[in-house]
């Protein structure tokens, strides 16, 4: 296929980008950086970081930029202008909230957790309100009535989060029904089952 993703052996910002290929049924080829990452595969990248996307012979990194390229490709950016202005909205909201998570995970895990953890209510609440004026749990759509590449960022922030503080979802009915919707999906059941993605690590340091 046309495309590779190269990143390391972690879900962390790749889950995303897996989840659209494999729910839209894109063929792509995954590269483990890992190996040499200092020497092959870091000096190569525009700001020395993954993940990144070969789409044949053109190179794109930033996680959000590569999911907007994927989006206006296949469809996955809303049916107009408006939605998708209200995509990328949503997606820098998720984008916002990923940070937190990572600096948790990365930088203040045994000292942040708990209170990550009681603030993270108040973080949701704007997602609940969004999809639930956007009947999110009937179309599993955070906008509008056509996936988007948000929505798999969406899926990917709720499930990590969920594995972090379970019962972070309880009081939060549409994104409860949205993130099941989201796992009913055949494409997303099946990359769940592989066996790469249950041997591999949310975050790199082992963290979650
Ligand atoms: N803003 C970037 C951040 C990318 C980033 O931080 N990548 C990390 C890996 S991860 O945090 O996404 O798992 C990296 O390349 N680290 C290796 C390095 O910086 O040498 C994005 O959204 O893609």
């Amino acid at each position: 296929g046309k495309y590779q993703l190269i990143y390391f052996n972690v879900k962390g910002r790749g889950e995303a980008i897996r989840l659209l290929f494999k729910d839209n049924g894109i063929a792509y080829e995954e590269i483990n950086c890992g190996e040499n990452w200092l020497k092959e595969w870091k000096p190569q990248m525009q700001f020395g970081q993954v993940p990144a996307l070969k789409d044949n012979d053109f190179l794109l990194v930033q996680t959000n930029a590569i999911l907007r390229h994927l989006g206006r490709k296949h469809g996955l950016y809303g049916n107009n202008e408006q939605e998708a202005s209200l995509i990328d909205m949503i997606n820098d909201g998720i984008e916002d909230l990923r940070v937190k998570y990572l600096t948790l995970i990365y930088k203040n895990y045994e000292n942040g957790k708990d209170i990550y953890i009681a603030e993270l209510p108040a973080q949701l609440q704007p997602f609940e309100k969004l999809l639930s004026e956007n009947g999110a749990e009937k179309t599993g759509c955070c906008v509008g009535n056509k996936r988007s590449f948000a929505d798999y960022n969406l899926f990917d922030l709720l499930d990590i989060n969920q594995v972090l503080a379970p019962k972070c979802l309880d009081d939060f009915p549409t994104l409860t029904a949205y993130y099941q919707l989201q796992l009913a999906r055949p494409g997303i059941a099946d990359h769940r089952e592989s066996e790469s993605f249950k041997q591999m690590n949310i975050n790199g340091n082992g963290k979650q």
